[in-house]
């Protein structure tokens, strides 16, 4: 019982939310549908009353009652004027609902976007919260909240309803009145029991629905294509989706079976009670001869009929989308990512240097600990690199100092300052970085690069030098359009670059930012020896006026920095230059010997 109790009241507030969310799109049409809504639901009523009267009317008539003719006028007038009213009242319903889609369809997309934009990385790196995140997602695109709104709507017209027609049946007779509105709750039940079970195993198949999708993806997208091809690994990825979509139609069926079996039987129930209905008012005219009577009971259990199908779709629909809705309300009052910080402005140039205090981490959700009181400090304007194995816990470092998380206890400060005493946007403005994953935005160049900055989104001046920072001026001046070239195949006219021209733009993007901090993790993964030496170069400028770090397993890159951190582990277990390190014959020296010897055996001697 509680747990129905916590259910409803959850409901409930979905419920609210969704009103206050088309309150909020149109408190006039909001109201002038409200409005139409309750007149809707006074026509069965009316029609039933009126066409009690005029069939009554006309049986006097027949009978030569003096009244009759003028009781039959009135009546009839009465049934045109509902009738009437009923077409105008539906078609402006109609009207108001689609405009309320069309503008909740554009709102929720938005708030979505902004939504997840406010949210912590932790959010999507965690199974559990991204699972959320992408039902939020599929909920703002499948219109369920519309329906939820709309389902309102129609369940309340159809109570209301309901208990006019009520009203109207009680004052004839009170037995027939109760097995006329009584008929379809069987039917009304079974629907409520299925919807539920409905909800409950689609919502603990998210896991594998997003599984599906992913092998879907693999197969269907041009960055999976190749490799999905050439280890001729189609027909596994097909096989693993059958095996999932079958065991979905396995469960699906069952469900079907069920619901569609009761319902067949629970509804059998309720037309039995119709027709004793029905029975009971033909006797019970023939005892009393209210002819016009018997003609409303005909009429009210169509009308019962629709109103109660209508509540029953109403409830049920009503139940199974609050639910799915709920995924989405959920979604979008969470609370903004936890990562505040305070309101120091961050150093538009570093005095002092980054210091790593004891930092230690784990990732939201899991026990295995990615950096283990980690200690280090990187002088202001050095260039700083960091070298380990994978999964030593290099990308976490940077993760941690560009405030994508926080530290599970330690500290990182930035010219003695503790981060979180940092405003975090400033922060993160001011900091320059190109991720091993970086976004090829299937855009044209000038936002590739302009994304760095958006103020210079149109400062051809500045693109160019920073496209001339980063190699890539010479490949985007051979272009078709040069800076206005669209990037990539998804896009009509797009142009597909290589690995290492994309990695060109993404270094670009994050020379344009000119920050005070400058972060590469594995800059040079993709780009030719020459390049590289030349990008090197280069950055040993930007060292001079920023404070940089940069990941590389490439010991030709590492050995350039002022600064070399040996990481194992997720702790710092060497440091140094690039000589100290390898007089000191540690792990470093090792690997710099191992990475030698492979381009040139005994170079490293
Ligand atoms: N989002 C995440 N959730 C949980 N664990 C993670 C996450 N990202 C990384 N880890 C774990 O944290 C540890 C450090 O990972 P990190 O990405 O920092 O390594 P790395 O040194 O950058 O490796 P690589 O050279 O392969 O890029 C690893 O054990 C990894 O499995």
């Amino acid at each position: 019982m509680p747990e129905e109790h916590r259910r409803l009241s959850r409901d409930l507030r979905y419920w609210w939310l969704v009103l206050r969310t088309f309150w909020g799109l149109s408190p006039l049409r909001v109201s002038a549908l409200a409005v139409a809504t309750v007149l809707t639901a006074a026509v069965p009523a009316t029609g039933i009353w009126l066409t009690a009267r005029a069939v009554q009317a006309v049986v006097d008539a027949l009978t030569r009652v003096p009244d009759a003719m003028d009781r039959l006028t009135c009546a009839a007038a009465g049934l045109v004027a509902v009738a009437v009213a009923e077409h105008i009242l539906t078609s402006l319903s109609q009207y108001l609902n689609s405009l309320l889609q069309l503008e909740f369809t554009a709102k929720i997309g938005e708030r979505v976007m902004v939504k997840g934009t406010r949210m912590d990385l932790s959010a999507y790196e965690d199974p559990e919260a991204y699972d959320r995140l992408q039902r939020a997602l599929r909920e703002s695109g499948s219109g369920t909240a519309f329906e939820v709104f709309e389902e309102m709507m129609r369940t309340l017209t159809a109570l209301a309803s309901l208990v006019m027609v009520s009203w109207v049946l009680f004052s004839w007779n009170v037995w027939i009145a109760l097995a006329i509105l009584l008929a379809p709750l069987p039917a009304l039940a079974a629907h409520v029991v299925f919807s539920k079970q409905g909800y409950a195993i689609e919502y603990h198949r998210a896991q594998d629905r997003r599984r599906a999708f992913y092998y879907q993806d693999l197969t269907t997208t041009d960055s999976s294509y190749k490799e999905v091809k050439l280890y001729q690994l189609g027909p596994h990825l097909v096989g693993r989706y059958r095996s999932l979509v079958q065991e979905f139609f396995r469960v699906d069926r069952a469900l079907a079976r069920r619901r569609h079996g009761w319902s067949a039987a629970l509804g059998l129930v309720s037309v039995g009670c119709s027709a004793g209905a029905l029975v009971f008012a033909l006797r019970s005219t023939a005892d009393n001869g209210r002819i016009g009577e018997l003609a409303g009971y005909l009429q009210a259990l169509g009308a019962v009929h629709a109103a109660a199908t209508g509540l029953l779709l109403g409830v049920a629909t009503l139940y199974q989308n609050t639910l799915f809705t709920g995924n989405l309300f959920d979604y979008l009052t969470l609370p903004d990512g936890r990562i505040t910080g305070g309101t120091r402005p961050f150093p538009r140039r570093l005095t002092h240097g980054i210091e790593f205090q004891d930092v230690t981490f784990r990732y939201p959700g899991t026990t295995t600990t990615a950096l283990d009181r980690f200690s280090c400090f990187i002088p202001a304007d050095t260039c700083c690199a960091i070298v380990g194995a994978n999964g030593a816990g290099k990308s976490t470092i940077v993760k941690l100092l560009s405030r994508l998380y926080e530290p599970t206890s330690g500290r990182i400060l930035v010219d003695g300052v503790p981060l979180e005493e940092y405003d975090t946007d400033d922060l993160q403005r001011n900091i320059g970085v190109v991720f091993q994953d970086f976004i090829r935005y299937e855009m044209p160049v000038r936002h590739n690069i302009g994304f760095g900055r958006l103020e210079h989104l149109d400062d051809d001046a500045r693109l160019r030098t920073a496209a001339g920072s980063s190699g890539a001026a010479e490949f985007i001046d051979r272009l078709a359009d040069t800076y206005d070239t669209t990037l990539g195949r998804h896009f009509e006219g797009g142009h597909q670059l290589s690995g290492g021209q994309w990695q060109k733009i993404a270094l670009a993007r994050a020379f344009l930012r000119d920050a005070p901090i400058a972060i590469l993790d594995e800059p040079t993964a993709a780009i030719d020896a020459e390049a590289e030496a030349d990008i090197f170069g280069r950055l040993r400028t930007i060292c001079s006026r920023a404070t940089s770090l940069v990941i590389s397993h490439r010991f030709s890159t590492v050995r350039i920095a002022d600064k070399i951190l040996v990481v194992e582990g997720g702790a710092l277990i060497e440091e140094g230059t690039h000589e100290e390190l390898l007089a000191r014959g540690g792990t470093y020296a090792h690997l710099f010997r191992l990475q030698a010897d492979a381009y040139l055996p005994g170079a490293s001697a």
